[in-house]
């Protein structure tokens, strides 16, 4: 078995919420306990959970919708002690993947840990030689300690790269995860490097940091490129010397996790522009690793579409339903520049919305509303003007009212409105063709 259910149950602290974290105790998971959604969200910032139970009393949308927004996949169950079912309604429509009244009953909380560990992502999936390659170099580099560094396009799949490494890597503790992109510079570095009492205004108390609570467990930071020169300084230093000081501070803390970066950006060009230290990105890059985009994967599109169906479809509650033909043909086409966090996205709202027995092509709808049939279209356009390039535009012309007028059976007038242009005009140009010699198709 790997490592425990990390569970976490938000909900003012009762006799029923005790009982619960018992049983999910006694059926082997992990329990911390928040009181307030802010303080749930907190605790996952801190040290993640692989399963959330939330009281609906709690402010439930409030919660999901913060997870979302940055980018939480863990599941959420709803919990209320006779709570009335519109709350267990309402907690549901907000994407709490199920409800379980209080007080609980041990079969359902059993069930509730035994689904987590059934879904969780044992190895990242994958049958492209490219990316294949990747993988094999992740585990071969996984027991040593040196850092990684894991570059591709946002969505390719670089966390669970990292995760690959470290479940390969066989640390007992569990890998933690720092957002570097989008956060303040003294944010962040108290994150990772923890702060000492009084150490600035609202230092309320010491802060254990990632690097530190990691102990010897893996911190992947996400997108290191976003690192101010300070901070990047201080890295270095950590790489060097492995060990580094609380805020406020100057005690050495030792460092002994396994260091992974990801990045989204092309780093060498950003030390080329004098952004990024060159000699951090030598330490990072000792191992570099490349996960390819989708549309560069051949068969994984495909492979990787029937794979979220199913598991979507099955954590949704709803029919498992093959994906057909014509629609499998337009995912491979499509270019996937969200990568494999756009396809599952994707499938997901096609699970959801197919009413067939089959998930059809107009069930695939983008995030931003599109549905890929006329996103397709659209790029099919750009491309048939793309093979026009090169032609003269004399040449493009005479194509486009010849073919317009043989699609119009010969109708000049037709074929000259849906041109914009006049009959007159029309005439005289197909006048033209005719002394050049270039058949025309006889008027209707
Ligand atoms: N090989 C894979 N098999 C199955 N699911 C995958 C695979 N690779 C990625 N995913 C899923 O695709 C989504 C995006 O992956 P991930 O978060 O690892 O990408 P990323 O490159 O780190 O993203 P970002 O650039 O936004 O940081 C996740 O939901 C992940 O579970």
């Amino acid at each position: 078995m790997g490592m425990p259910i990390r569970m976490l149950l938000a909900g003012a602290p009762g006799s029923e919420f005790r009982r619960a974290a018992e049983l999910a105790r006694d059926a082997g998971a992990e329990v911390a306990m928040a009181d307030s959604c802010d303080d749930a969200l907190a605790m996952l910032r801190e040290s993640g959970a692989d399963l959330v139970m939330i009281d609906v009393l709690l402010d439930v949308p409030y919660f999901l919708t913060n997870l979302r927004s940055e980018r939480f996949t863990v599941p959420v169950l709803a919990c209320g002690i006779d709570a009335p079912a519109e709350a267990a309604v309402a907690a549901i429509r907000a994407g709490a993947r199920d409800y379980v009244p209080l007080p609980p009953q041990r079969e359902l909380i059993a069930a509730a840990i035994a689904s987590v560990i059934e879904r969780r992502p044992s190895e990242a999936l994958a049958e492209h030689p490219a990316l294949e390659r990747a993988n094999e170099l992740a585990r071969a580099v996984a027991p040593s300690s040196a850092p990684v560094l894991i570059t591709g396009e946002r969505g390719s799949g670089k966390e669970m790269m990292s995760r690959t490494i470290h479940v390969a890597s066989g640390r007992p503790n569990p890998m933690l995860v720092v957002e570097c992109a989008g956060v303040a510079a003294d944010v962040l570095e108290s994150e990772l490097f923890g702060h000492e009492e009084g150490a600035f205004p609202g230092a309320i108390a010491r802060r254990i940091g990632r690097l530190e609570k990691a102990q010897s467990g893996t911190v992947l930071l996400r997108e290191i490129g976003a690192l101010t020169p300070a901070t990047q300084a201080k890295l270095l230093a950590v790489l060097q010397e492995q060990r580094f000081q609380r805020v406020g501070s100057t005690d050495p803390v030792p460092f002994q996790a396994r260091l992974i970066a990801s990045t989204s950006v092309d780093l060498d060009a950003r030390v080329a522009e004098g952004g990024f230290r060159a000699d951090l990105l030598a330490r990072l890059g000792l191992v570099r690793i490349e996960v390819p985009p989708l549309r560069e994967r051949g068969d994984d599109i495909a492979m990787l579409a029937n794979h979220f169906a199913e598991r979507l479809a099955v954590s949704d509650g709803m029919a498992v339903k093959p994906i057909c033909d014509t629609a499998m043909a337009l995912l491979r086409r499509y270019d996937w520049p969200g990568n494999i966090r756009e396809l599952e996205d994707a499938v997901h709202r096609a699970v959801l919305l197919s009413r067939g027995a089959q998930i059809e092509p107009g069930d695939f709808v983008l995030s931003d509303g599109t549905r890929l049939v006329s996103a397709e279209a659209e790029s099919g356009e750009r491309l048939h003007v793309e093979s026009l390039v090169g032609r003269t535009v004399e040449e493009v012309e005479r194509e486009l009212i010849l073919q317009t007028l043989e699609r119009c059976h010969g109708n000049r007038t037709s074929a000259s409105s849906i041109l914009g242009i006049s009959v007159r005009t029309m005439r005289n140009k197909l006048k033209a063709f005719v002394e050049a010699g270039i058949p025309v198709s006889p008027a209707a």
